[in-house]
């Protein structure tokens, strides 16, 4: 059973090509990884699949009208209300979802995002990490049947980024389906059910990353992201 069944997508930038014909089906229950050089295309196939931005050709399916309601999204740059507290910061986006989240809701997502200690501080003085966990924070805010983290642990010390990979276990535990991007490939083996590799707008490897290591030869990811990715000057001529 799928979430979202996504069938060659395109997006131009300017006259320049970047997302060039993506196929991508999100299953219910799953742990996707999307992994992929900078500049892929990752995060405008991403935006497309959640609707923030529009495919120029091909066709998304959704599995159901009200999808917009059942979607988390937690993107690179998150613009918070400076002025106000991480706490009232969940307030404000919950209001968003219509939702007057009681203390124990608030408190709740606090404590899983690690955001305990700085649930009074402005969101402008929190640090890189911590606006981090407070974009994840509000990407559960409505409970989410499905996730979008791009890059969630870009920029967290290991003891955060492990909570965060902790939190994504739970998650998923709890029946949620995450899609995640990300550069670390150790991080990837360890929560991805599945693995989906974009070069260069096109998608260039898919499945469980032992199976695609193994048909590769290759022993681990990073290897297989060596052998797979183009180089710049390739690109140029390809
Ligand atoms: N709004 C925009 N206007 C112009 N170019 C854009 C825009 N958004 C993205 N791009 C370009 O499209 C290409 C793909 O960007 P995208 O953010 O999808 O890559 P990515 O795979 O997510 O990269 P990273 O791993 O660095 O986050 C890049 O070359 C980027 O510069």
């Amino acid at each position: 059973m799928f979430y979202i069944d996504a069938k060659n997508l395109r997006k131009h930038f300017g006259n320049r090509e970047v997302v060039k014909g993506v196929d991508l089906t999100i299953y219910q229950n799953e742990i996707l990884a999307v992994i992929g050089p900078n500049g892929a295309g990752k995060s405008t196939t991403l935006e497309m699949l959640v609707g923030l931005k529009k495919s120029e050709g091909g066709k998304i399916e959704y599995w159901n009208n009200h999808f917009k309601f059942q979607l988390g999204v937690q993107l690179q740059s998150v613009p918070f209300f400076p002025g106000l507290t991480t706490k009232e910061n969940l307030k404000i986006f919950g209001a968003f979802y219509k939702k007057n989240l009681s203390k124990e809701v608030i408190n709740d997502l606090l404590v899983k995002c690690g955001l305990m200690e700085s649930a009074q501080t402005e969101a402008s003085k929190l640090s890189g990490g911590q606006q981090k966990r407070l974009a994840i924070a509000v990407a559960l805010i409505h409970d989410p049947k499905l996730i979008f983290l791009d890059e969630p642990t870009a920029a967290l010390d290991p003891r955060a980024r492990h909570e965060i990979h902790q939190l994504i276990q739970k998650l998923h535990e709890d029946g949620k389906t995450i899609v995640f991007t990300s550069h670390d490939m150790d991080e990837v083996s360890k929560l991805a059910k599945r693995v989906i590799m974009i070069d260069d707008g096109r998608v260039i490897a898919e499945g469980r990353a032992k199976i695609l290591c193994e048909q590769y030869n290759v022993s681990n990811l990073d290897d297989l992201y060596f052998k797979l990715t183009l180089k710049e000057e390739e690109k140029w001529l390809a």
